[in-house]
């Protein structure tokens, strides 16, 4: 270890913290703006890297100036790293009771630089407060983070607070002969060390983090409706096509319901496509009140929806829709004067099918069979003419 120049690692540090900077800031312009934190890592990173340079640079300025000006960009940088993180979990970020923290470490360390220079407790105070700052950092990940990127983070974070703790200890109790930052020392080369190597972790760690977020929301875009909250029709479609394969194989029936808003064109048309479009919402939350867990309810067009009812014959699933077209009528009319009903189209699977198609097909034609025979009611393909228990609106 005492053969380790450490200028060069603060060079390489300063180095590491610039390119990753950069490549954060880089991402922030191509992600979605609901990813937050990314600014504030990059802005962190690159403080960081300024903070090398300060140190690098004690031989072209006071010794004092150089440390008290790493010190102050080291705390902030690494602050703003953890405000990336707090808005990254879309927490309120409380940077105040930390400037705070950092504002009473700074004048204690400009104090041990210059009315009472003392390099053991400036390294003891600066640690301390890092400690600190990480330790929260590391709770925050501990408790919001879900997945490998932020538990890896975590497992960084958690041994930085350590690294920190023990220099601090260090400082006291086994370092006494150190008075200089760069200079040799088996501890303070240890400490050096595994904080520049931390360093690059974390960022690592963090642009993980975003880029899991990033992929899990362009999953969820790419699964559910973003204004219903329901599945899309291209997985319905997928999921319909796994159930005709299961049913081929394992004979276990399978239905659809096909529901169409009852003139939602008068609603659209009498109190504006914002109310139309909370109107879908209601109606989507309320579709979902009667349907069983396995049940999958997508949006299939504009005030259409359709759901696949799996391991479930003809008459259940008519009594499943009579139950829907039930709730949907019950929902309390929002804005008032503005009922919503619905029309339903029942299929169950054939014998002879060979596409799921098929199925919402003959639900089409059931669906066409209600609104012709007055909307707000339940018709099954097999049994068009059974009476409806839904009433004429
Ligand atoms: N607010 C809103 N309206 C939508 C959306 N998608 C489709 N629509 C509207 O849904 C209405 C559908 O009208 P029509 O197909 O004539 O059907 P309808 O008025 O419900 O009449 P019936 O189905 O015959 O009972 C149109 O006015 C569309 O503009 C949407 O996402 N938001």
């Amino acid at each position: 270890m005492s053969g380790i120049d450490l200028r060069t690692i603060n060079l390489v540090t300063g180095l590491m913290c610039v390119v990753m900077g950069t490549v954060i800031l880089g991402m922030r312009r191509n992600f979605p703006s609901s990813i937050q934190g990314l600014g504030l890592w990059g802005l962190g990173a690159l403080l960081g890297m300024l903070a090398s340079a300060f140190y690098g640079a004690e031989r072209l300025m006071p010794p004092s100036l150089a440390a008290i000006g790493g010190n102050a960009l080291a705390l902030t940088a690494c602050g703003l790293m953890y405000f990336g993180t707090q808005r990254f979990y879309a927490q309120q970020v409380h940077w105040q009771r930390w400037a705070g923290v950092g504002a009473i470490s700074l004048c204690g360390l400009t104090y041990f630089a210059v009315v009472h220079p003392d390099y053991q407790m400036r390294v003891a105070l600066f640690t301390a407060t890092l400690a600190g700052l990480f330790a929260a950092h590391a709770r925050l990940l501990w408790r919001q983070g879900r997945g490998f990127a932020a538990r890896f983070t975590l497992v960084v974070m958690g041994l930085q607070t350590l690294i920190f703790v023990a220099r601090c200890v260090a400082a006291f109790w086994l370092d006494q002969a150190s008075t200089h930052r760069f200079a040799a020392s088996t501890i303070h080369n240890a400490y050096f060390v595994s904080f520049s190597f931390m360093v690059l972790l974390f960022l690592v760690g963090v642009l993980l983090m975003a880029s899991e977020r990033v992929r899990a929301e362009f999953e969820h875009m790419a699964t559910f409706d973003s204004l219903t909250g329901a599945l899309n029709r291209r997985v319905l479609l997928l999921a319909g096509d796994q159930e005709l394969l299961r049913w081929q194989r394992h004979a276990h029936p399978f239905a659809v319901l096909l529901i169409d808003i009852d003139h939602f064109k008068q609603i659209n048309d009498q109190h504006g496509h914002l109310v139309g479009d909370q109107v879908l919402k209601r109606l989507a939350a309320a579709l979902r009140q009667p349907l069983r867990k396995t049940d999958l309810l997508a949006r299939y067009g504009g005030e259409e929806f359709l759901v696949l009812l799996p391991v479930t014959d003809e008459a259940t699933a008519r009594e499943l829709g009579e139950r829907v077209r039930a709730a949907v009528q019950a929902m309390p009319s929002d804005p008032p004067g503005c009922p919503c009903t619905i029309s339903v189209g029942v299929s169950g699977v054939h014998e002879g099918d060979t596409t799921f198609d098929q199925l919402v097909a003959r639900a089409d034609l059931a669906l066409y069979q209600a609104k012709n025979a007055g909307r707000n009611r339940v018709v099954m393909m097999d049994n068009p003419t059974l009476p409806s228990h839904g009433r004429t609106p």
